[in-house]
């Protein structure tokens, strides 16, 4: 198959623009089509945004104009990537799923439905197999591929549950976890963004929904398909409780998180436990895709890391860093975690979720 045509909801936006760095040059889809508000809406993509990567600006999708977001803009599109603001996400794409479109969404509107996978690449993909059995289902039926949403998880609960995962798989459920999380500014988005003179010498001890969305979000990503293959049942408050308290910190980009975990069955040792996480290969990874990391979780031996500045870009931002593994003498162990909240935590993990469903010839 040729390059699969890709739009891209909110293309200007801190989300959007890492789309636009990622989907460039890509092996398997070319940038087609841009969408942002009427604001931006019909300029050429160069003159609509306030690029603020470090990376300079794809030359070719700078000449782009564009468009609103309407389905007559994006319907050639083989698969819709959003970084649109959650106040406008949810009727644009819900009007993108109803008329057959491949939607993957970093805004928060659809994660809690039952039938949208909320999907950390790296983490859960087994939960696109709704998606798949719905596609194929319809295939069998002689339909056309009715649309979709996938939904990308919140960028601080992607960071959590990265560990956790492996953790789960081998020791069993974890009882109690606690996570203090010190957020990148760039997790606040650029319109309007967040204000220099609120950061600067500063740290904010609030972000609005945040800590319910962890608490929330990692009892979904952790659980399991539902026996009818079409939903996924989350995991209950017996199985895992959550505690989160967010920050704001002055730090570009990268989301670390301080974690304390108690697990059900008895204490692993933390050899154990760094061995588990060295070991863990995730489905991305086994299959190839192209921006697949080699290592889904990078163990730090170091006794002063994970750092945002050092370590964030571990497997192009697709890695995530745990480091200072340790006992922890309330709960069992405490650790310190570090993911690229633009590339794992949104972004980037809208294009694996892109190449699974690729590789599985979904979209
Ligand atoms: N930043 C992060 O780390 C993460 C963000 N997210 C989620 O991703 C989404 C995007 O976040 P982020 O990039 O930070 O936000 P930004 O504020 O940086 O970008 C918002 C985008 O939405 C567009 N937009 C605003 N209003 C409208 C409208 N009425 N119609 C169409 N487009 C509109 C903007 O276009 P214009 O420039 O024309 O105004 C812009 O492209 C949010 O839902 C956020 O919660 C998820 C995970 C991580
Ligand atoms: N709230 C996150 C960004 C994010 O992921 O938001 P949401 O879960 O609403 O998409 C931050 O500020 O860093």
């Amino acid at each position: 198959m040729g390059l699969r045509k890709a739009g891209v909801l909110g293309a200007t936006g801190s989300v959007g623009q890492r789309f636009i760095q990622l989907l460039s040059n890509h092996p398997q889809f070319e940038l087609a089509v841009l969408g942002a508000s009427s604001r931006s809406a019909g300029k050429k993509y160069k003159d609509a945004v306030d690029w603020k990567q470090t990376s300079l600006m794809p030359a070719a999708a700078g000449e782009i104009v564009v468009s609103e977001c309407t389905v007559e803009a994006f319907k050639d599109c083989d698969v819709v990537f959003s970084g649109l603001d959650a106040d406008y996400a949810g009727p644009i794409e819900k009007a993108f799923k109803e008329a057959g479109l491949a939607v993957i969404s970093n805004a928060k509107n659809y994660r809690r439905e039952k039938d949208v996978p909320l999907v950390v690449p790296t983490v859960n993909s087994e939960h696109l197999a709704i998606i798949e059995k719905r596609v194929k289902d319809a295939t069998a039926a002689g339909q056309k591929r009715p649309g979709f949403i996938v939904c990308i998880s919140n960028c601080s609960t992607a960071g959590l549950v990265a560990p956790l995962r492996p953790l789960v798989d081998k020791f069993g459920p974890i009882e109690l976890l606690t996570t203090t999380t010190m957020q990148a500014i760039s997790g606040a988005g650029f319109s309007p963004g967040f204000p220099g003179i609120d950061i600067l010498d500063n740290l904010v001890p609030y972000i609005s929904g945040e800590e319910e969305k962890i608490e929330w979000e990692t009892k979904k990503i952790l659980g399991e398909i539902a026996d009818d293959g079409n939903s996924v049942k989350n995991l209950s408050d017996d199985e895992i409780r959550v505690s989160a308290q967010c920050n704001r910190v002055a730090v570009s980009d990268g989301h670390t998180e301080c974690v304390s975990i108690k697990f059900k069955n008895g204490a692993p040792s933390i050899d154990a436990i760094k061995q588990c996480l060295r070991d863990y290969q995730c489905e991305a990874t086994i299959l190839n895709c192209p921006s697949a990391p080699e290592h889904a979780i990078h163990v730090l031996e170091e006794e002063n890391r994970p750092q945002p500045r050092l370590d964030r870009d571990r497997d192009n931002g697709y890695g995530v860093s745990v480091g200072r593994i340790r006992k922890d003498p309330v709960l069992d162990v405490k650790m310190v975690i570090l993911s690229h909240n633009t590339i794992i935590g949104a972004a980037g993990s809208g294009v694996l979720i892109a190449e699974i469903l690729a590789a599985k010839n979904v979209i």
